[in-house]
């Protein structure tokens, strides 16, 4: 039988469509030292909800403890202090017998998709039906369909062997959706695959989120991952979340070092180098300072250097720029170069548009 837990937002009177699909409560999971000495913490205090029909990233280093939380939604760990909340259910006290249950709503797709090579795609699709006692009938009537939403009808009757990367995370998909889950759990799935059958990938995921409304709790070191298709991320480091937020938010403006790390290379824009190699940090005596423009949302368009050359009469250089995406939203930045003595008059232009700024250094 399932338990619920006393103080569930579900028991306050909430209504179903505003309960997060997965909270983790006040977390902390330490592993017993094998020398005897002092436990390791690999999570410590971790407070997250994961939004029913979202898409959230989990980013973090190796060993920050992702596989970790992730384990602990569908009971193979066990918290050892705190609660983890799955669908209203808090899963830490679940007997295996319970627990079976919990997993039935928690699909999982992996990086080396974790195929049974002995089987057909269809049979591997089939194997988690066929555990839950399905008849073998509606497992027909099931896997089918499956296959279609992946793109593999035609692919039932080969061996993983026969197929490539992209469509054996494909089955993993396929398999991961047939005991018709409300979350899906994906540990690093597009991290062994090459750019372009990743984006086929995620584009599939997008897709399943959308039109089965499932929620995808997406694990990965890969912030490109992140900004195409979550619409939340969280940022853990050493068992702890250092920062959190939706998506745009957090790449726009990432407050943590952590954050600001990942991000480099994959957001922004890269100075050239005959710039990076006379900037000083020093104001004093500076010709000219460096200002880095980000440019978000309705804004991300704007001609902003003409209004502040016209209305300022001031001159600006361009040193480097980029309009990107990030969960479908413009995003820019732009990095330009201008007179020293005018800089918090220019800053305060921009900044009153909406736009947000930040000196890099300065020119003498
Ligand atoms: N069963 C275990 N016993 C002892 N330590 C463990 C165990 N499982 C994980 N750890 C430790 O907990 C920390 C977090 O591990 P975890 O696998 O969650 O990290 P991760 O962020 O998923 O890393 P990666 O991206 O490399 O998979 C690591 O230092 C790891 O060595």
């Amino acid at each position: 039988m399932l338990t619920t837990p006393q103080t569930s937002p579900v028991l306050e009177g909430q209504s179903p469509a505003a309960e997060p699909v997965i909270r983790f409560m006040g977390v902390e999971k330490r592993f017993r030292a094998p020398s005897g000495g002092q436990d390791f913490v690999a999570l410590n205090g971790i407070d997250l909800d994961i939004p029913a029909g979202s898409i959230t990233g989990i980013i973090g280093r190796s060993g920050a403890g992702k596989s970790t939380l992730v384990r602990l939604v569908n009971g193979l760990e066990r918290p050892s202090a705190g609660r983890v909340v799955v669908d209203g259910v808090d899963v830490a006290p679940l007997e295996e017998r319970a627990l079976r249950d919990v997993r039935r709503r928690v699909g999982m797709i992996f990086q080396h998709f974790n195929l049974l090579s002995s089987r057909t795609a269809f049979d591997n699709v089939a194997l988690p039906l066929e555990i839950a006692g399905v008849s073998r009938r509606e497992i027909r009537e099931r896997v089918a369909p499956l296959l279609d939403l992946v793109g593999l009808a035609d692919k039932a009757g080969n061996y993983p062997a026969e197929l490539s990367g992209g469509q054996k995370q494909r089955v993993g998909i396929a398999r991961a959706l047939a005991t018709r889950p409300k979350v899906l759990l994906s540990d690093e799935a597009t991290s062994a695959l090459d750019p372009e059958t990743t984006r086929q990938v995620l584009a599939l995921l997008k897709k399943v989120n959308r039109e089965l409304g499932l929620s995808i709790i997406l694990i990965t070191h890969e912030m490109h991952v992140v900004r195409e298709i979550a619409g939340r991320v969280a940022v853990i480091e050493a068992g702890r979340i250092v920062e959190e937020g939706d998506t745009y938010s957090v790449f726009s403006q990432p407050r943590h070092p952590t954050t600001k790390t990942f991000l480099e290379g994959v957001t922004g824009v890269r100075l050239p180098q005959f710039l990076t190699e006379r900037m000083v940090q020093d104001a004093a005596g500076a010709r000219e300072a460096v200002l880095k423009i980000v440019f978000t949302g309705p804004t991300a368009t704007d001609p902003i250097l003409f209004e502040l050359g016209r209305s300022l009469d001031l001159r600006v250089n361009i040193m480097a720029g980029a309009v990107e995406e990030i969960d479908e939203r413009p995003y820019g930045t732009l990095v330009v170069t201008l007179d020293a003595a005018r800089l918090e008059e220019a800053r305060r232009f921009i900044e009153a548009r909406g736009l947000t700024t930040e000196v890099l250094g300065h020119v003498r």
